[in-house]
């Protein structure tokens, strides 16, 4: 089997700021560690103050990786919460990297608003008192600026504002920096008001642990974000999941089996494949009966959901999505009412019978000395 090429084999011009890749006959821009080391990152951040207000999950992957690499980073969180105690055995410490959230709104430069989505509503008026001229405002998702109508978050023309939104969890954005690998994230820019919001994007998306950074505008990071979290990365995942894992114990296949062969072989065995060489790889790694089964039937499963996603991205464009985030997610019970969901999902067979196959996983059986 062919290994694949390296990445430079699909460069098709690079500067000292960014690359032009042909991505399946489609070229488009990114900057790589090549282009934008974090040398260069560390001496445009040199003289900022990175705020980092919220500390959920975005908060503290991109807090600390900042820390790790060098930047004067502190963070904004209110007293007294479980995030704030949180924060304190990561390593902030409280009055010199660790404040109130006015507070750090005041001393950083660079504001990063990584409250949640429907939170930043809330607190947008205190934060927009503290954005002086020639600050920046940087968030990791297009959402508050591009449903300004909904939101009411519109920052004064004399700050920069910026995105760089990791394509991941705050967890695994972490985790990969620990590793030494980097996580990709998207940057836009939606004002330049300083002339320099580019190189300060940049920076701050190579200190957040970034791998690459592809381009975008916030209209676009936010359509495809929330399509995808409801679509193929959460909601259609579990959906299709449910739905084969009904039909197996239906017709009398019992949870280990119905639970290894609709999410345990994917997660542990074939999605590792994919991920490393794509699909058609995976499908050559597997049995010429299984690929005839795949191929003879994915076309199908292509063509029952589009419709559903074409729903979803309508939903997503007309700012239902958004509106029922924003609604559900200000009340004060919200936290309460999440949970019940989640405990829900929880405690459905599928996966509590996860729950035992993932106990039965070499690596998760204890060793009797
Ligand atoms: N969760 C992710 O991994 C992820 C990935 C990519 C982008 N994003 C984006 O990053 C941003 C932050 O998301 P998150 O998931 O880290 O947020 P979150 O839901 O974890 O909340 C972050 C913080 O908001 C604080 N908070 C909530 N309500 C508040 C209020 N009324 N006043 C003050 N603080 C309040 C919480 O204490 C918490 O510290 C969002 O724009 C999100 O869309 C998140
Ligand atoms: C991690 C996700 C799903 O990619 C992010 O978009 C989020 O909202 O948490
Ligand atoms: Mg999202
Ligand atoms: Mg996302």
């Amino acid at each position: 089997m062919k290994s694949p090429k390296p990445v430079k084999s699909h460069i098709i011009k690079q500067n000292k700021t960014m690359a032009k890749l042909n991505f399946g006959g489609t070229e488009e821009n990114v900057v790589t560690r090549d282009e934008f080391p974090l040398s260069k990152a560390q001496e445009v951040l040199k003289d900022e103050v990175v705020a980092v207000i919220g500390y959920g999950v975005q908060g503290p992957g991109q807090a600390l990786n900042q820390k790790d690499n060098g930047i004067n980073v502190i963070v904004g969180q209110r007293k007294g919460t479980k995030t704030w105690d949180k924060a304190v055995s990561d390593g902030f410490v409280p009055g010199e990297t660790l404040f109130e959230i006015e507070e750090a709104l005041e001393k950083g430069t660079v504001i990063c608003y990584l409250l949640s989505d429907a939170a930043q509503i809330a607190l947008w008026p205190t934060v927009k008192k503290h954005l002086t001229p020639g600050k920046a405002l940087y968030f990791s998702h297009g959402f508050g600026i591009t449903f300004n109508e909904q939101t009411g978050i519109v920052p004064p023309a004399d700050v920069d504002v910026f995105l760089v939104a990791p394509k991941g969890s705050g967890t695994s954005l972490r985790r990969m920096f620990l590793q030494g690998r980097g996580l990709n994230s998207s940057y836009a820019i939606f004002q330049d008001a300083t002339g320099k919001a580019f190189e300060r994007v940049i920076s701050l998306g190579i200190a957040v642990g970034s791998g690459y950074l592809f381009e975008t505008n916030f209209k676009k990071e936010v359509f495809s974000d929330l399509t995808g979290e409801r679509g193929t990365l959460m909601g259609c995942i579990q959906g299709i999941f449910a739905a084969q894992y009904d039909v197996l114990r239906a017709n009398g296949h019992s949870p280990s089996e119905a639970f290894n062969e609709t999410v345990e072989e994917l997660t542990q065995s074939l999605m590792p494949l994919v991920a490393e060489n794509g699909m058609d790889w995976m499908y050559a790694n597997c049995s010429t009966t299984a690929q005839r089964g795949a191929l003879d039937w994915w076309k199908k499963f292509r063509d029952a959901t589009k419709p559903v996603f074409e729903e979803l991205y309508k939903s997503v464009a007309t700012g239902k999505e958004s509106q029922r985030s924003i609604d559900l997610n200000s009340q004060p019970d919200y936290r309460e009412k999440l949970d019940a969901e989640l405990k829900e999902l929880r405690e459905s067979e599928i996966w509590q019978a996860g729950k035992t196959v993932r106990s039965l996983r070499p690596e998760n059986q204890v060793v009797e000395a």
